[in-house]
């Protein structure tokens, strides 16, 4: 049977008080390291202002992301949060990707209370359509896409190796001989979740007795939160992959978020030499990217600068209209 997917905003609960000036509700994200992820989170601060999201974009940053960036990420009007990272237990696992490992620092996000909802959102990912009313989903869920497990990254697992996928689970079947069916599994590039002090202890306690596998934060998430996931449609969190492995499931027209998560779709690294790079729809979404990046309106304009400015031109028109006209003498 096909997936119950959550059709978002129809089973939205009643209005949510904005406490904080709409500031219960923030999207946020994560920056590792002094490398180029920060081009993707200035990316991702301009896309929201595009759409115009009435949240603020909080970065959860590790403490080796240099000032520098630190201060092209507040000139760009996001909100800039050190965390401490987050280690999982020693063990010889070979993650999908070697730096993998610093994402478990991720589970920091659910010690934010000071925002009641939140959407992460992985810096690799560009929001093409408003998803606000994301933040109207019931609370005590966590909503994400189903991920796809058809890439190379997914060769070490069962799945990969006899062909099944959920995004089409009618093709190849799980065989009774490998268990039972494994659970609904999201990609963790976007979720919606609320955060919570029990929660995050819960977390942390959880994943020291947990042993690392290769997908990292995104298994461990997965099997945490297997009782409360609920999908939502993969306008939400467009994997590129989706193109070219089930097109039959991707309305391209219809997107409004995609992660740039295929091998070399990076748009701030994208050369098109890697596999289906090449591709048109791809070449279309790493543009539609770049635009964006390089809109210099989409600049964060700070308000109280602004408002400054001004109050120095008020100020300085009245100052000028009472100096006296230098005399032509
Ligand atoms: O040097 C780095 C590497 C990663 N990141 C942050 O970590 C996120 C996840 O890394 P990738 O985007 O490279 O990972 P993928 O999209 O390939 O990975 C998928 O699997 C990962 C497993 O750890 C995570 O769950 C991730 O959210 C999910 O989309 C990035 O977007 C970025 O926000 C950095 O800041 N610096
Ligand atoms: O969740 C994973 C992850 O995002 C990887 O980066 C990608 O290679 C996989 O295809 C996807 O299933």
């Amino acid at each position: 049977m096909a997936p119950n997917i959550t059709t978002t905003a129809v089973n939205a609960t009643a209005e949510q008080p904005k406490n904080g000036g709409g500031s219960g509700h923030a999207f946020v994200t994560f920056l590792a390291g002094n490398g180029d992820y920060v081009k993707g989170v200035v990316g991702l601060a301009k896309g929201l202002r595009k759409v115009k999201s009435d949240y603020p974009l909080v970065v959860a940053v590790l403490h080796d992301v240099p000032e520098e960036h630190r201060k092209i990420l507040k000139s760009q009007g996001c909100i800039v949060r050190e965390i401490e990272p987050v280690y999982p237990p020693k063990n010889q696992t070979q993650f999908a990707m070697a730096y993998y490992v610093i994402n478990y620092s991720k589970l920091r996000i659910w010690e934010f209370v000071e925002y009641r909802k939140m959407i992460y959102l992985d810096g690799d990912i560009q929001v093409f359509e408003n998803i606000d009313h994301l933040f109207d989903l019931p609370d005590n869920y966590f909503y994400a896409v189903m991920d796809c497990f058809c890439e190379k990254s997914w060769t070490h697992t069962p799945q990969y190796q006899i062909g099944y996928c959920q995004q089409c689970p009618h093709k190849v079947q799980w065989p009774s001989n490998l268990g039972p069916k494994p659970p609904l599994y999201f990609n963790a590039g976007m979720f919606v979740y609320e955060p919570n002090l029990i929660t995050y202890h819960e977390l942390l306690q959880k994943l020291q007795v947990t042993k690392p596998t290769s997908f990292a934060e995104q298994d461990f998430l997965n099997m945490f939160f297997k009782e409360k996931y609920k999908p939502i449609p993969n306008v939400y969190n467009l994997v590129l992959a989706m193109l070219w492995r089930h097109p039959e499931n991707v309305e391209l027209e219809k997107v409004k978020v995609v992660h740039y998560c295929a091998a070399g779709s990076k748009p701030w690294r994208y050369t098109g030499k890697e596999e289906n790079m090449e591709r048109e729809d791809i070449k279309m979404v790493v543009k539609k990217w770049w635009d964006i990046y390089e809109e210099e309106t989409l600049d964060y304009e700070d308000p109280l600068s602004l408002e400054c400015f001004k109050v120095a031109l008020k100020d300085n028109a009245s100052t000028i209209k009472f100096v006296p006209a230098p005399s032509a003498a």
